[in-house]
């Protein structure tokens, strides 16, 4: 009678023989050798994209766009940081400059104030943002405005301005600066939209609208430009950690003003800012950055439409009673 150690020790022992005496142990060692070379050759490569790199980040003056600022200056980038508030600009750019944490040679940043949501500012700012290092070689369209309102409720304007700012100030900044791109050959236009740019939910009508544009604008743009060589990312995240609720625009056009829970308990901007660093560095062309709820929620959405929208009217019912009807 064997015990069951003993055949333990005897499989052991034969798994041992077969992969010493066959060539299954070198082929393993040698595979995850070509992995981890292939792994480190991407990383060299990501590097270098973003090392000495021209990166234009709009709303650099907080939360995600705050982050993107410093994990790109840390990279080696070349920064133009963009937003309304000049003095916050001056504090960001003077923060970068002093830094000492970068382990590659950095590059001190530029800034350019205007309003996205001004059209009449956008061309003028173009070309402000060209002169700063002649060219741009990656431009990240982040800055953005939160919204909270039903339907009824809401004004024309709000629903206008919420556009104005998250999707027709983006386009026409992208559009002014593509024409330098395509003359170059190169160039690489990044959206922040958000998973509500692939899943409406209640009360954010005028948001959602907003990031389903840009989702749709530019998955068209990076179908168009292919042949440019220019690269387009779309990135959606979940929720993050930042002002986005406290700053949403109401149905009534005031201040929202309150950080939700949600928000509050949303992943930490400065690893959404690492991942999108990688998304950039690796040319990743769509990459969605939420967790497994909301992700599996735009698999509902697409392949049972019946069942989300039921969810989506239960989670309506539950926030707020009907006033209209
Ligand atoms: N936080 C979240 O849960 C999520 C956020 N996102 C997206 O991330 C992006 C960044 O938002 P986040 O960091 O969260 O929010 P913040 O409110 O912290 O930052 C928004 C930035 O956009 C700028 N901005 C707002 N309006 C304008 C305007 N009219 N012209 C120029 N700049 C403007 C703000 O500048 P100022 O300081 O002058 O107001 C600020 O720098 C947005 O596109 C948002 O939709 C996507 C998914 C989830
Ligand atoms: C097969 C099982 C499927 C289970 C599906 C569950 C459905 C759950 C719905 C989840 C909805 C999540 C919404 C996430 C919204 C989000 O992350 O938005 C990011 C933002 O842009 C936040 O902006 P806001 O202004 O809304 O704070």
């Amino acid at each position: 009678m064997v015990s069951a150690a003993t055949r333990k020790s005897l499989l052991q022992a034969r798994v041992m023989d077969f992969l010493t005496s066959t060539a299954v142990l070198p082929l393993l060692f040698g595979c995850v050798g070509v992995f981890s070379l292939l792994k480190l050759l991407q990383w060299l490569r990501m590097k270098a994209y973003i090392r000495d790199a021209v990166v234009v980040i709009t709303g650099a003056t907080s939360g995600l766009g705050r982050e993107c600022a410093r994990v790109f200056y840390a990279a080696g980038a070349k920064l133009v940081l963009c937003g309304r508030n000049a003095k916050a600009l001056e504090e960001l750019t003077e923060e970068l400059a002093a830094s000492q944490a970068a382990k590659v040679q950095t590059h001190r940043p530029c800034s350019v104030t205007f309003d996205l949501s001004d059209p009449g500012c956008i061309v003028g700012a173009a070309a402000e943002i060209l002169r700063c290092f002649g060219h741009v070689d990656v431009l990240i369209n982040n800055a953005g405005v939160g919204y909270r309102g039903t339907v009824i409720d809401t004004s024309t304007d709000v629903d206008r301005r919420v556009m104005e700012i998250n999707y027709f100030g983006p386009v026409a900044l992208t559009k002014a600066l593509l024409p330098s791109m395509v003359r170059r050959r190169q160039g690489h236009v990044v959206a922040i939209s958000s998973i509500q740019g692939r899943i409406s939910i209640p009360f954010r009508s005028a948001y959602a609208a907003s990031k389903h544009a840009t989702q749709a604008f530019f998955d068209c743009l990076r179908a168009e430009l292919e042949q440019c060589d220019i690269e387009v990312t779309v990135i959606s995240p979940g929720y993050i950690h930042t002002n986005l609720s406290l700053n949403a625009i109401t149905a009534s056009g005031a201040r929202y003003g309150v950080t939700d829970k949600t928000t509050a308990e949303g992943r930490s901007p400065v690893e959404v800012a690492q991942d999108v660093l990688a998304a950039v560095g690796k040319r990743k062309k769509d990459v969605v950055l939420a967790g497994l709820a909301p992700s599996l929620a735009v698999y509902l959405r697409a392949l049972a439409p019946s069942l989300f929208f039921r969810l989506m009217a239960a989670r309506a019912r539950k926030e707020q009673k009907p006033k209209h009807c």
